[in-house]
C-alpha cells in the first residue's frame, strides 16, 4: 500500500483555515467529513443484501471529532441500506456528540457496551469503519484504545479508516508517501498489517472543499 496526503500539520491548517477564512462550523464539516465517508465506504465494500452479514458494518468511534466523523457515517450507512453498529467507549460530553448519539438511537442503530473478541467480529459484521483517532492523535496509544486495536487489527474482515489508519501519526507523508515500512516503524500498526492492507483512506472532507487558490494536495492510494 502507499498513500500519499498531507501531513499533521497541513491538514490542521487546513481545518483552521476552513472554519476562520471560509466560515465553516465544526458540526458542517464533520456532516460533510462523515457523508462523503460513507459514501467512499459504499463504493468500496458495495452493499451484498443477499445475506445478513453482508448489510453489517461496525464503526469503532474515538473520543474526539475523528470520533464523530465515524457517528455521522455509521448514520449515512444506515440510509444507504446498511446495518451499522456503533461501538464507542469513551463519549465527550459535548452537545455536538451527545446529539450525533441521538440521531443514531433515532435511527434505531445499536450500540455495544462491549466490544467482541477478533473471531466474533469477524463471524458478525462484514466490515470495520475505524473512526478512533484521526490527525489529533500523538504519542502512544493509551487504553481502552490500544486493546480495541489489537482487537481490530486480529480480526480478518476489512477495516476502512477515516482519515487515516489510527495509531498512525500523518507526519511527512509527502516525502515517499505512507508505506507498509512507515507502518511497521509506528509500534501500533506493527500488528496491523493485515488490517491496514486491507483498509481504504478516505479523506473526504478536504476532497470535498476545494479551493480555487490553494496549492493541489496529492492523495494517491494503492493496494
Ligand atoms: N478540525 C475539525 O474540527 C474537524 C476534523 N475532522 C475530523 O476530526 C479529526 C481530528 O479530530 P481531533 O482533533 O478531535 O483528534 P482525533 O484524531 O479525533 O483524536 C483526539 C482524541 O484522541 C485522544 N488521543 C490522542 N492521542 C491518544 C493516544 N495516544 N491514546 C489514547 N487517546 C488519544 C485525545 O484524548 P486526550 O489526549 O484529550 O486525552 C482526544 O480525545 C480529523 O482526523 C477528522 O477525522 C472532521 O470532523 C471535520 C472537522
Ligand atoms: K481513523
Amino acid at each position: 500500500i502507499s498513500v500519499r496526503g498531507p501531513s499533521q500539520e497541513e491538514a490542521q491548517s487546513i481545518d483552521q483555515e476552513l472554519f476562520s477564512t471560509a466560515g465553516f462550523s465544526v458540526d458542517q464539516l464533520m456532516e460533510l467529513a462523515g457523508l462523503s465517508c460513507a459514501t467512499a465506504v459504499a463504493r468500496a465494500f458495495p452493499l451484498d443484501t443477499d445475506t445478513t452479514k453482508g448489510r453489517t458494518v461496525l464503526v469503532v468511534c474515538g473520543p474526539g471529532n475523528n470520533g464523530g466523523d465515524g457517528l455521522v457515517c455509521a448514520r449515512h450507512l444506515k440510509l444507504f441500506g446498511y446495518e451499522p453498529t456503533v461501538f464507542y467507549p469513551k463519549r465527550p460530553k459535548k452537545p455536538l456528540f451527545q446529539g450525533l448519539v441521538t440521531q443514531c438511537h433515532t435511527m434505531e442503530i445499536s450500540f455495544l457496551d462491549v466490544l467482541p473478541q477478533a473471531e466474533a467480529l469477524s463471524r458478525t459484521f462484514s466490515l470495520v469503519v475505524d473512526a478512533i483517532f484521526g490527525f489529533g492523535f500523538s504519542g502512544e496509544v493509551r487504553e481502552p484504545f490500544q486493546s480495541i486495536l489489537s482487537t481490530i487489527c486480529a480480526a480478518t474482515i476489512p477495516v476502512a479508516s477515516i482519515d487515516v489508519p489510527s495509531g498512525i501519526i500523518p507526519t511527512d507523508w509527502n516525502e515517499g508517501g505512507l508505506t507498509m515500512e512507515t507502518f511497521n516503524q509506528t509500534g501500533m500498526m506493527d500488528t496491523c498489517a493485515g488490517a491496514v492492507r486491507r483498509c481504504i483512506y478516505s479523506r473526504g472532507l478536504r476532497l470535498a472543499i476545494p479551493q480555487a487558490d490553494a496549492e493541489p494536495i496529492s492523495i494517491s492510494l494503492r493496494c
